[in-house]
């Protein structure tokens, strides 16, 4: 089996090995297992920089069928390290497709697993946890797969961060638009009323850039920063408003955000997104634990226990903060997962800071959380004027 071109593997660190197709590049890749349940959105999920050194299964039975478009890229390209699928579209079908999934994945030299029983991997990962894996697309043996993932570090305690932030700040611009528009039958809208544009500084840990296109269309400049980017950095730009971004692996591991956060959230209406979130919990110096085998999807129940409100949100994380942790902090739990109970949302008791651990943003998902980015101008107006 392991001679056949075509073949490819799927070896987990218990031992469990999955065979099937080979698609996508050439190659052989360690990674955190993990599975994600959205129905749509495979390019967004692929090149979401929060699934760095991660390898996907996607839950939804047929992948690709739709092909690949530059202007569904959520950042220069796929970020994950590998990915898995039940059954590879042998058609694409989509007007705005230019590239088929498997060319795409080539590419970009990401490897790809079809054919396996991606219910049996999800099912694994939900009983055992998330575990270090190998997918490789290059004649290994089942023992000699499962010995790679044996021998990845995991994601606990390391910086990814550094190598997907940006380098050097730049303004986020492109081209959306601020004439006021919505989309009919969606909570979907560019604020008609945003005569005041605020300038938001955004600390990039491995940002979207859907998150980046909706603070514009909520009434904001984006200004990017790299991840450790000072607190006399933020200062020099003059901000109206901080803003914490999503971002792969550990959040315990950027200490020298922790620091700045801390600092700068002290002088500036500050929202953080998932990672973002989960910066602002370091830097309120209560910690983050790894949770089982994390959420990743579109169809995640999340309740705010001060309006009753229950929202379905978009997800991908697979570190998390205690409540109680939180309220010794400082922090107030605005919002909690109904499938879990684990923390989705807090604010800063005194000062006007507010975070979710959640994607508000969707890009893929539902967008019931969208007004998220209107209570941050709102929050910003109220301070500012
Ligand atoms: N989407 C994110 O920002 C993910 C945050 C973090 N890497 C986690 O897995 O929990």
């Amino acid at each position: 089996m392991p001679s056949d071109p075509k073949s490819a593997v799927l070896a987990l660190e218990d031992g469990t090995v999955y065979r099937g197709r080979a698609f996508g590049a050439a190659r052989t890749v360690v990674g955190e297992a993990v599975f994600n349940t959205s129905m749509t959105g495979y390019q967004e999920i692929l090149t979401d920089p929060s699934y760095f050194a991660q390898i996907i299964t996607m839950t939804a039975v047929q992948i690709g069928n739709y092909g690949t478009s530059p202007d569904d890229e959520e950042s220069d390209g796929p970020k994950a390290s590998g990915f898995v699928v039940r059954d590879l579209s042998p058609v694409v079908s989509n007007w705005r497709s230019v590239e088929s999934l498997p060319d795409y994945l080539e590419r970009h030299g990401v490897p790809g697993l079809s054919g396996v029983d991606t219910r049996a991997i999800t099912k694994r990962l939900r009983v055992a946890g998330a575990m270090n894996a190998c997918l490789s697309t290059e004649g290994l043996t089942d023992g000699e797969a499962v010995e790679r993932a044996r021998e990845w570090t995991g994601l606990v305690g390391v910086d990814y961060v550094k190598a997907v932030t940006v380098k050097e700040a730049y303004q986020f611009e492109d081209g959306v638009t601020r004439q006021p528009f919505t989309v009919p039958g969606t909570n979907l809208y560019t604020d008609p009323h945003r005569e005041k544009i605020y300038k938001v500084a955004a600390l990039d840990f491995g940002a979207k850039r859907s998150i980046f296109r909706k603070l514009r269309m909520h009434g904001f400049d984006v200004w990017v920063l790299p991840a450790d980017a000072s607190p006399e950095q933020i200062a020099e730009l003059k901000p109206d408003a901080l803003f914490l971004s999503n971002g792969p692996g550990d959040p315990a591991a950027v200490t020298y955000a922790h620091k700045t956060v801390a600092k700068a959230m002290q002088d500036y209406p500050t929202f953080g997104i998932c990672f973002g979130h989960q910066v602002i919990t370091h830097a309120l110096d209560a910690p983050t634990y790894k949770l089982k085998f994390g959420h990743r999807g579109g169809n995640q129940p999340v309740k705010n226990i001060e309006t009753g409100v229950v929202s379905i949100t978009a997800q991908n994380h697979g570190f998390a903060a205690k409540r109680e942790d939180l309220e010794n902090r400082g922090a107030v739990v605005t919002e909690i997962n109904l499938n879990d109970d684990t923390v989705e949302g807090l604010r800063h008791k005194d000062l006007p800071v507010f975070s979710v651990q959640y994607h508000p943003e969707a890009a893929p998902g539902p967008n019931d959380a969208d007004p998220l980015f209107t209570q941050f101008y709102d929050m910003v107006s109220t301070v500012k004027g």
